[in-house]
């Protein structure tokens, strides 16, 4: 497994090892030991999620301001562009944001640690997005920042489509207007 800091250094493109053969590959995809050393000190995952997506959806900027999670995001079927932004008001990087395409084909996956907002825009007819996160779901402490909000002017690319996004994600806060980690 390769662990390759980001613009923001906190947040890891992670690749596994993959052992392709005349059946198909094998890989480790999460490999405990492996994961500590490379972010270097250990992280405990409470949650396996799965969600499906047609081209276009648009799912964030979310966080949850209380039992902040961290997340190991990655895709098995389709591609989509991940994004973190980081909401450490103290952070360096405050305000900027980081991307990766993560695919079936790169078997890339993004550690993106707590206290970043973190979205993603599917790239292909569908994606199945499988991540891990280091806290419980807490609906009462999720809180949304606007995928276009100028002020972080987030790269999405134009797939000739319109974007389709939840309710609560049309609604999202400008980050000057957001909670955000002190
Ligand atoms: C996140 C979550 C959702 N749900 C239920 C609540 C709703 O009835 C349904 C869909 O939830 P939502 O529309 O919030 O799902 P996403 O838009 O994919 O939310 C996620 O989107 C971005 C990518 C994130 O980083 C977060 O992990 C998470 O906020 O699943 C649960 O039961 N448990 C959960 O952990």
């Amino acid at each position: 497994m390769k662990a390759t800091p980001t613009a923001i250094p906190d947040v890891l493109v992670i690749e596994p090892r993959v052992f392709g053969d005349a059946r198909g590959f094998f890989f480790e995809s999460f490999n405990q030991k492996a994961f500590d050393e490379a972010v270097g000190h250990h992280v405990d995952f409470v949650q396996d999620n799965h969600s499906r997506s047609v081209k276009g959806v648009l799912r964030g900027l979310h966080y949850q301001i209380q039992q902040p999670q961290g997340k190991l995001v990655r895709v098995v079927r389709g591609a989509v562009l991940d994004v973190a932004v980081d909401i450490r008001r103290k952070s360096p990087t405050f305000g900027k944001w980081v991307s990766q395409e993560l695919s079936e084909e790169n078997h890339k996956q993004l550690w993106v640690p707590a206290g970043f907002a973190h979205g993603f825009l599917v790239l292909s007819e569908s994606a199945d997005f499988l991540y891990k996160t280091t806290d419980y779901y807490a609906p009462a402490n999720e809180r949304c920042i606007a995928w276009n909000d100028p002020a972080i002017a987030i790269g999405w690319p134009d797939l000739q489509v319109d974007f389709m996004l939840s309710v609560k994600d049309q609604t999202g806060k400008l980050l000057a207007d957001a909670e955000v980690f002190e």
